[in-house]
């Protein structure tokens, strides 16, 4: 114990399927450190999966996990921090993540539909999801915007071409 909060080393945000808990594994094998998702941390303090969380407790019920485990992570965590990708709207958490390295990862709608359709449901995305995901990315970007320190684009990019830029742009990187 040294007693020093350090934070995060790096902190992912961005919209599903940008590939934030995707790179962050990969971007934390690289520093020698690990990646926590606060996803996974939200899904073993209420021990169910995110889309029952929605249906059983309701959409705000969920932010307010997710806020409380941003928090948590934010204090203890010292490797790589993927959060989910609504975390950024809660002002709580923008003004906790002030003063933190943050990547947004950007994409564009169709490289997202291709992305999160072939993976695990998210309840925001259940019907429409072109739609869906238009609207949720008008009113988030000013969002992420907002906390980033940097932007990555990952379209067309493998999540190893995009850690390798993250590195780069936060001049993490050895040469
Ligand atoms: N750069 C990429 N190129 C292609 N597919 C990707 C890329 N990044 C992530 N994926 C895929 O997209 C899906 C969502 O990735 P994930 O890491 O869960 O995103 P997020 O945590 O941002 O929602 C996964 O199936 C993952 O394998
Ligand atoms: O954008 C959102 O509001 C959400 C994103 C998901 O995380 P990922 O961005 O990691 O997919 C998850 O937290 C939940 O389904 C809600
Ligand atoms: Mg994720």
């Amino acid at each position: 114990m040294t007693g020093t909060h350090t934070g995060p080393a790096v902190v992912l945000v961005g919209p599903m399927g940008a590939g934030k808990t995707t790179v962050g594994e990969l971007l934390a094998a690289t520093l020698g450190t690990t990646c926590r998702d606060t996803d996974h941390d939200i899904v073993e303090t209420a021990g169910k999966p995110i889309s029952e969380i929605f249906l059983d407790e309701g959409e705000p019920h969920f932010r307010a996990l997710e806020r409380a485990a941003v928090r948590t992570a934010l204090a203890e965590h010292t490797g790589v921090l993927a959060l989910g990708g609504g975390a950024v709207l809660a002002p709580e958490t923008r003004e906790l993540l002030a003063g933190a390295p943050v990547v947004f990862l950007d994409m564009d709608v169709a490289e997202a539909v291709k992305r999160v359709g072939l993976d695990a449901p998210r309840p925001l995305l259940m019907m429409n999801p072109r739609k869906q995901w238009r609207e949720l990315m008008d009113a988030r970007r000013p969002l992420y915007t907002e906390v980033a320190t940097a932007v990555v684009r990952t379209d067309e990019r493998t999540p190893d071409e995009v850690a390798g830029e993250i590195l780069d742009v936060l001049e993490l990187k050895q040469t």
